[in-house]
């Protein structure tokens, strides 16, 4: 049984650290791609640092997970078991505080700053003008951007210390999960900080001049494409479909190779950026079209309980019957809405033979099971339905406990 927990818990044995790799190279590329990164020649092992910003992290974390239990009433007081500090001790003699008062800690303190002393560093997939950019604007304002050519790309820029944040898209309301996306974080060692909610509103670009009937291909990141699936049939366009990294790379992509019989589907602001003229605006074949971003750190946040916080945990399930109704349940009991339940292939082992003398061998399908729930990981309840979700599971991963989006639904045509 192997399971990976962040520091959530108070097993200190099963506490992960990630790598406290530095990058030392000065300046970043315009845009990362693969050959940028190499683990061997843009990191330099450590100077220390990271393990201390680890050590105290790590503690807040134990300290935050030693919430009172409902379940167990205690005769101690919930200032020993929350390990505060008696008022008494932090007083001095005549009453007064012994330290000066303190600002208290957010959230974002307890969010590790960049270590580069500079502007927190946020890498995304795509060029400028990619809806990826947008959300990393609602989720850091004022942040620094950085552009990557691949998803995989973005996430190996934070682990090796090249950026400090990475902003991906796991989800849209009309075209689904972006299953790349939930395939990486299991094999990076990152952990989910936070979420953005974005609302996606595409336009139809073409080169100025160009007229609508002159098109006979539409290319765009293919979450873009299924997105406008619909409208772009009843717009009557006699043009085939095309899928392209990003959807600003594509209105970048037409206006560098001068392509006058190519529409791409982007944003209002990437027909801007790349001279492209508005042929059709609003082509969502909804108009709440939202896509769902989750932050990505090097290490957890602290979860509190003081404002509403989702769980995004990860899981394959044991040999056994029912056992993901057992699973399931273990939230039900316990009135935690799950939000998402995603499956992928068990990659290391996609599939199990089953034995049966008299009919044959039966050939299961083996998956890893993602679920987001409404609850903190600071929550008793929530501790003790992932305690029951691991009896019934081979391998459980906690990818993070984050605050969810609460804010009115940003427009990606109003940034
Ligand atoms: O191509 C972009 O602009 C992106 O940011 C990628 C992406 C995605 O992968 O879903 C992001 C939001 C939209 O749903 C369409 C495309």
């Amino acid at each position: 049984m192997q399971t990976i927990y962040p520091p959530y818990t108070n097993n200190l044995n099963s506490l992960v650290r990630t790598s406290p790799h530095k990058f030392t190279g000065t300046g970043s590329p315009a845009r990362l791609s693969v050959h940028c990164i190499s683990r061997s020649d843009s990191v330099q092992f450590p100077n220390g640092i990271g393990y201390s910003r680890a050590d105290w992290q790590t503690t807040c974390a134990i300290l935050s997970s030693k919430v009172v239990s409902l379940d167990q009433p205690t005769d101690k007081s919930s200032e020993e078991n929350l390990n505060l500090i008696p008022i008494d001790a932090a007083t001095s003699r005549n009453g007064s505080p012994a330290f000066p008062p303190q600002k208290a800690l957010s959230i974002t303190d307890l969010s590790p700053a960049p270590m580069h002393g500079s502007k927190l560093k946020v890498a995304y997939q795509g060029v400028t003008g990619a809806y990826s950019e947008a959300a990393a604007g609602k989720a850091y304002p004022n942040c620094d951007t950085l552009p990557c050519d691949q998803f995989e790309v973005a996430f190996q820029a934070v682990e090796l210390w090249i950026a400090d944040r990475a902003v991906v898209p796991f989800e849209n309301s009309l075209g689904g999960s972006i299953h790349r996306n939930y395939d990486l974080i299991l094999r990076h060692r990152l952990h989910i900080v936070g979420e953005v909610q974005l609302r996606v509103h595409h336009c139809l670009l073409a080169l100025p001049g160009v007229r609508k009937e002159c098109i006979t291909r539409v290319i765009s990141h293919p979450q873009a494409l299924a997105q406008c699936e619909h409208t772009l049939t009843k717009l009557g366009l006699q043009a085939t479909r095309e899928a392209v990294d990003d959807t600003a790379g594509a209105a970048e992509y037409i206006a560098v190779n001068n392509l006058r019989d190519t529409a791409a589907i982007a944003s209002a602001r990437a027909a801007e950026l790349y001279g492209m003229q508005i042929l059709a605006d609003g082509i969502q074949d909804d108009s709440s079209n939202v896509t769902r971003f989750v932050t990505l750190a090097r290490e957890p946040i602290i979860p509190r309980t003081d404002r509403p916080f989702k769980t995004s945990i990860v899981f394959a399930q044991d040999k056994g019957t029912s056992v993901l109704f057992k699973v399931l349940s273990a939230f039900a009991f316990r009135n935690i809405n799950l939000t998402k339940i995603e499956s992928r292939p068990h990659r290391n082992r996609p599939i199990r033979l089953v034995d049966d003398a008299n009919v044959g061998t039966a050939k299961h399908f083996e998956y890893m099971f993602y679920v987001d729930f409404e609850a903190s990981m600071a929550e008793v309840r929530a501790q003790n339905a992932l305690a029951e979700v691991q009896e019934y599971t081979s391998f459980l991963r906690v990818l993070g406990s984050y605050p969810m989006d609460m804010t009115p639904w940003c427009s990606s045509r109003d940034d």
